[in-house]
């Protein structure tokens, strides 16, 4: 469904992306993975329209045929027409707004459109209630999902860290997306977070959303991937299963060689 080809992003004399190529099936937990600095967060700011890339081409397939160049696409029609979502590594919710109006927020777009942009909704039209009904009713589906219904009327600001990371992906899951990316959704979780989360993902792509991960803990990477890709300066060192990238001697020699800098900076 996702297809990455050539893809190069140059920050002047850096080329943080290198001429990668890797594709993502529908229906699966593809997984990017590699050092510090391999790119990782780059090709994804590259897929979801956040940076605009050098060369190359990021084509996404709906399941009814309809493709999609992302790399030409501005980033709000990627989520909005493609229907690509994504989480950020820094959470990025409204702390001060509910955990609801969290997930409402995400829905603005459907519900201004029910409203011809805002005038109608203020004469309460039929159609802005029933789409307002729905979005409530979509809200309620993923807080149930992430074991939040009864935190509803709090503020996102006040939850423990583990379910303020569980609530980006709910609200990145109200519009409805066909591939949602999640940039280390598992940083600073602790191993039951961390439980609850692989359990979110695979509830998640059974329900026919494929995922795309950048994540740095393996525990989470090996149980819960399909598939996966390494990276490595830039460029793809290996593309396979957990098993077979696990048991791949270039995959080890970039990690070892990872730890050998890190000693050396310590
Ligand atoms: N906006 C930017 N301007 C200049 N250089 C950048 C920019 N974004 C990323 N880079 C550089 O590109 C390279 C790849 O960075 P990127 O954040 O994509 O790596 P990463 O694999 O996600 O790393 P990490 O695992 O540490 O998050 C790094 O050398 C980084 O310094």
């Amino acid at each position: 469904m996702l297809a990455v080809s050539n893809l190069v992003m140059r920050f002047g004399g850096l080329r943080a992306v290198d001429g990668l190529s890797f594709e993502a099936r529908a229906g699966d937990i593809t997984a990017v993975i590699g050092p510090n600095g391999a790119g990782k967060t780059t090709v994804f700011n590259c897929i979801t329209g956040f940076y605009r890339p050098t060369a190359g081409a990021i084509t996404l397939t709906h399941r009814n045929g309809e493709k999609f160049p992302l790399h030409r696409m501005p980033g709000h029609r990627i989520a909005t027409e493609a229907k690509v979502a994504r989480t950020f590594q820094n959470i990025r919710l409204f702390a001060g707004m509910t955990v609801l109006e969290n997930l409402l927020v995400a829905q603005h777009n459907k519900l201004m459109a029910a409203t011809g942009l805002g005038v109608l909704a203020m004469l309460g039209l039929g159609r802005y209630r029933s789409a307002e009904a729905a979005g409530i009713r979509k809200a309620r589906h993923w807080l149930d999902a992430i074991g939040l219904t009864e935190r509803a009327d709090d503020p996102a600001g006040a939850l423990p860290y583990g379910a303020q990371r569980r609530l980006e992906i709910a609200r990145a899951m109200c519009i409805d997306p066909v591939l949602l990316c999640l940039d280390e959704p598992a940083a600073g979780l602790n191993p039951r977070e961390s439980e609850e989360l692989n359990r979110l993902l695979l509830r998640i792509r059974d329900q026919g959303c494929s995922l795309l991960l950048i994540e740095h803990d393996m525990g989470v990477v090996m149980r819960i991937s399909d598939h996966i890709v390494v990276l490595d300066h830039g460029r793809k060192i290996s593309d396979g299963t957990p098993a077979e990238v696990r048991a791949d001697a270039a995959v080890i020699a970039a990690y070892l060689g990872e730890g050998e800098d890190d000693e050396v900076e310590a």
